[in-house]
């Protein structure tokens, strides 16, 4: 278990600003996920923290010990990367087996941690496998037993399912998830995916243009955005945002409705009209047009009644409306 401390933390490519004044705890055993559009600078940030970039500014403490003369192998972090990079010429058994082995581990030494981090990674049947005779998912499991056979201090991971496919990914983010609390140990996960941010965190860190927009709990995150960037980036389908009109209601620039809040109600304030029905099979999303031309989008059930002439009117409680300033950050909830 440790504790990643990150203070004024910045990093330039040129002129250009990947990632700035950035301070963060990574608390010791939980599972933190940088989360962000692409090019927000989550990857540059994991790799400073890795050591495989200097920082230009700021400090980074790993269980209080600044680490700015510790070269990567010292850290004791262990990164997973999307391009899982395995041996292809070695098996399962060596490739898990190999850090072990640079290390100058006795044989038998290796060969027993190898055999228990097959087993928690259901790996045993195919040790004596080539990379290129798994699939993706056995692949992305051999690169975290790599890692894990190193009884890292943290494990940071770099959108490591996104070559997966969906399925897949759900049941990796699943075993990915219970490993890292099975073993209480310390993570720091990247990804450009929110659904992935909101299930695994414990800390969720948004980023946008190399500096940190929020951080929170995946439902502090969820319910206090603080301004209109996150309440938009959190959540899918993604929140409403209204203008004019609606928004004078509220005294507010903008305001803002999940999809999932909007009722279904013939009294209600946002009348429009249906232009196209989502069927996702467990629910249905409307896509609607309301009077000032504006867009809204409806999270409804399936069997949800739309009118022939396509006119709808929505309803919404007032605590479920976000109120946004000129500058886009959130104004306190509506009285
Ligand atoms: N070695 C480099 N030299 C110059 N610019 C770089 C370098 N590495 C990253 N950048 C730039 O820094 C910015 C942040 O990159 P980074 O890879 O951290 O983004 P990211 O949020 O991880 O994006 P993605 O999800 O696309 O991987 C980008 O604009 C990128 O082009």
């Amino acid at each position: 278990m440790s504790t990643i401390v990150l203070e004024g933390v910045s990093k330039r490519f040129g002129d250009y600003l990947a990632t700035g004044d950035i301070d963060l705890v990574i608390p010791s055993g939980q599972f933190t996920v940088f989360v962000g559009p692409s090019g927000c600078g989550k990857t540059t940030l994991l790799r400073l923290i890795a050591g495989l970039e200097d920082m230009d500014e700021g400090r980074l403490l790993i269980d209080g010990t600044d680490m700015a003369r510790t070269p990567p192998s010292g850290r004791g972090l262990a990164m997973v990367f999307q391009s899982y990079a395995l041996y292809p010429h070695m098996t399962v058994r060596g490739n898990l087996g190999f850090a072990l082995k640079i290390a100058r581990q006795p044989a038998g030494e290796i060969a027993s941690q190898v055999e228990s981090v097959a087993r928690m990674l259901n790996l045993d049947a195919l040790l004596d496998r080539k990379p290129a005779e798994l699939s993706g998912g056995q692949r992305q499991r051999v690169a975290i037993g790599r890692a894990l056979v190193r009884q890292p201090k943290a494990f940071l991971f770099d959108e490591p399912l996104s070559n997966l496919d969906a399925a897949l990914r759900g049941q990796m983010r699943f075993e990915i998830r219970r490993l890292q609390q099975e073993l209480g140990i310390t993570a720091i996960y990247v990804t450009h995916d929110q659904a992935e941010a909101m299930t695994m965190a414990d800390q969720i860190v948004v980023f946008r243009n190399g500096r940190i927009e929020q951080k929170g709990t995946p439902l502090e995150i969820y319910r206090r955005p603080a301004n209109k960037f996150v309440a938009g980036f959190i959540g899918s389908p993604q929140m409403n945002f209204l203008n004019g009109m609606y928004a004078d209601h509220y005294h507010a620039t903008t305001i803002g409705i999940r999809p999932e809040h909007l009722k279904l109600d013939p009294d209600g304030s946002l009348k429009g009209a249906v232009r196209t029905v989502e069927h996702l099979g467990n629910e249905a999303l409307l896509h609607v047009q309301l009077q000032d031309g504006s867009m809204l989008t409806a999270r409804c059930s399936e069997d949800v009644a739309v009118p022939a002439d396509g006119d709808i009117a929505f309803a919404t409680d007032r605590s479920s409306v976000y109120r946004f300033d000129p500058d886009g950050r959130t104004l306190p909830e509506a009285a």
